[in-house]
């Protein structure tokens, strides 16, 4: 599902990511660990396609992105979503708007929406406020409208940069909870955190640390 050897990334002359490689099967779930600037964000992004390696093989859900020209990275995006640190949602839209969002551009039928929307959004717990608009949501909602707005296309992969970063402990728990019913359902998840405590809850889970850009540990 997911295959990078020797994946590296600079911005400028400062390497951000040094000889990465590891390779995720459907299904896994991976927590990335590390210190602030250890590279977490930049990975992900190149998971994603909106950064591309200096050098290495990065393979994801059957894409070589190395070869993927940038008119076809809409096909990779269909099945790959990611949630970043500053969730773009509309806040002038309401919950349920937001979410719906990536199916209305995809032209599903609009009974299809509903069902699909409604079903995240009683997953994720948000379900009673489908008709709020986003800019009367704490920032915790907010984020989770941002994940359900991810996981409404149903993607074979996750990326979710600190998703928990806005919630306290026991919307955390839930969250991760979520992601454990979309992982047993088969997404993949690949999802970057400084919370200690979630990733040891997560027996069967993958673990790498960065530090400085380089793998200094993992459990796989
Ligand atoms: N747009 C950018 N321009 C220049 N350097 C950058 C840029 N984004 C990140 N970097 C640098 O790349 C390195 C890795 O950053 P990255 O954001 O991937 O770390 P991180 O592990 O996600 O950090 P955090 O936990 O704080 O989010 C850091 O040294 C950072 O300063």
């Amino acid at each position: 599902m997911i295959h990078l050897k020797n994946v590296s990334y600079s911005f400028g002359r400062n390497w951000a990511l040094k000889n990465i490689s590891f390779d995720l099967e459907k299904g896994d779930f991976l927590f990335i660990t590390g210190p602030s600037g250890a590279g977490k964000t930049t990975l992900l992004k190149l998971l994603h396609a909106d950064l591309f390696p200096k050098g290495g093989e990065i393979k994801v859900a059957g894409y070589d992105l190395k070869k993927l020209p940038t008119r076809k990275h809409y096909l990779l995006k269909r099945e790959v979503s990611i949630v970043l640190q500053d969730f773009k949602i509309l806040t002038k839209l309401t919950v349920f708007e937001n979410v719906a969002l990536p199916l209305v551009v995809q032209k599903k039928p609009t009974l299809q929406i509903q069902k699909r929307v409604r079903a995240v959004l009683r997953s994720i717990g948000l379900y009673n406020k489908a008709s709020v608009r986003c800019d009367e949501l704490s920032g915790g909602e907010q984020q989770r409208v941002a994940i359900a707005r991810a996981m409404v296309v149903n993607p074979k992969i996750l990326l979710a940069d600190e998703p928990t970063g806005n919630l306290d402990k026991t919307l955390s728990l839930h969250l991760l909870s979520v992601f454990n019913q979309f992982n047993l359902h088969g997404t993949t998840i690949v999802m970057a955190t400084h919370n200690e405590e979630l990733v040891s809850r997560q027996d069967r889970a993958k673990i790498l640390y960065l530090q400085e850009g380089n793998i200094e540990a993992k459990n796989f």
